[in-house]
């Protein structure tokens, strides 16, 4: 296998080289989202980072995650009054208003980066305006979590379903409770993930079994409950069409972050194939993306194809390590990166982003 450079080098080990081992270094000395993997890999057990940071088998898919945005480039126009982009950067999803185009994606065992678990991840989202989506494998329960959240916060809830309509219904009633205003079915995880990092620490997958997920379930599903049922994990543009079929208000583009199935396709490159293949589907129903995202111009990339919303899995589970002021302050970073990435793009407007500035 070829190198890999998990974060390319921009100095944090020299930088930071006189820190005691295990130490965190100071929030407001790092500068991206990257450093808070490489902080969390020092300050985190290694069995815990471990379960964070893998992926399925050889982690193809979760370097391809990483490495496919620098395989497509940005175009920068020039002489673009781009001096207002930062009022461009709130958005709705699903009706919601937000102040940016991204969120944070579903991601259980939060308890391993924080004693907190997601607390840092709800008043996070909270304190940055941007959407939140708990896992039901979080450490924390539904109902703890919603306790953290602000009155007025709009969270959506990741779940994992089969056909027993009796489990389903009793979490859907918890989802309705706490005042969650979407479901998010994760379809992608129908077998248990092959992963090979995570099993050397016994870290394997929070969802294992054999799941019977099909369209016929989905349809039952949307008869249960009255709350938009948005599904996560779809990877061609057939499925994203059967969706526009089947009159689902929301698809979620995502390999589960490299740790399903290795092999697959990033979310880039699906929402590629969509853009080429039936560029219809971006605007018959809401379209999120995840995997890999790190940097501004990777969110301008993603809402360049079409995309509405972006999601970051790993990086906001890092910077709970450091908890609320940790997510804040990775809210922050990458607003400002979305921001100056595409103003120095040449994009006056991220409501009126087309493709012509990726190649
Ligand atoms: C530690 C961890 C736990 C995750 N748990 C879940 C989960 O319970 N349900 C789910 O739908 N996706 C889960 N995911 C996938 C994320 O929702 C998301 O798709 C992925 O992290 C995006 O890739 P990124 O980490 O490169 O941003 C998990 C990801 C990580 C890193």
């Amino acid at each position: 296998a070829r190198p890999f450079l998990n974060e390319p080098d921009t100095g944090f080990d020299e930088f930071f080289s006189s820190l005691a081992p295990g130490e965190l270094p100071p929030l407001d000395q790092l500068v991206g989202l990257p450093d808070f993997d490489a902080a969390a890999r020092r300050h985190m057990s290694t069995q815990n980072y471990t379960y964070y940071r893998n992926g399925a088998a050889g982690e193809w898919s979760y370097r391809n995650n990483l490495e496919v945005f620098n395989r497509y480039v940005l175009k920068p126009k020039t002489m673009v009054d781009v001096t207002n982009i930062e009022s461009t950067l709130p958005t709705t999803i699903l009706g919601h208003n937000f102040s940016a185009p991204f969120f944070i994606s579903p991601c259980a065992r939060g308890g391993y980066g924080n004693v907190d678990g997601e607390k840092g991840l709800v008043e996070g989202a909270a304190a940055g305006d941007i959407l939140y989506m708990p896992a039901i494998y979080a450490s924390l329960t539904i109902e703890d979590i919603a306790t953290y959240k602000t009155d007025d916060q709009v969270t959506f809830q990741q779940v994992y379903l089969d056909g027993n309509d009796t489990a389903t219904q009793l979490i859907f009633d918890r989802i309705q409770k706490s005042n969650s205003k979407a479901i998010v079915f994760t379809i992608d995880s129908a077998a248990d993930g092959n992963r090979h990092r995570a099993a050397r620490y016994g870290v394997g997958s929070a969802d294992s079994s054999y799941t019977l997920i099909t369209w016929d379930l989905y349809d039952h599903l949307r008869t249960m409950t009255d709350l938009p049922i948005i599904l996560k994990g779809i990877q061609t543009v057939e499925d994203a069409q059967a969706a526009v079929e089947h009159g689902v208000p929301a698809i979620y583009l995502s390999n589960h972050g490299g740790r399903q199935i290795d092999g697959a396709r990033s979310a880039f490159e699906v929402a590629i194939e969509i853009h080429q293949k039936a560029p219809e589907v971006f605007s018959q129903l809401e379209v999120y993306a995840d995997g890999g995202v790190r940097y501004g111009a990777d969110v301008v990339k993603m809402l360049a194809l079409g995309v509405k919303a972006v999601g970051l899995g790993r990086p906001f589970m890092y910077a709970n390590v450091y908890g609320t002021e940790g997510v804040t302050r990775a809210i922050e970073m990458l607003k400002h990166e979305v921001a100056i990435d595409a103003a120095n793009a040449g994009i006056a407007d991220l409501h009126k982003i087309d493709t012509s500035v990726v190649s």
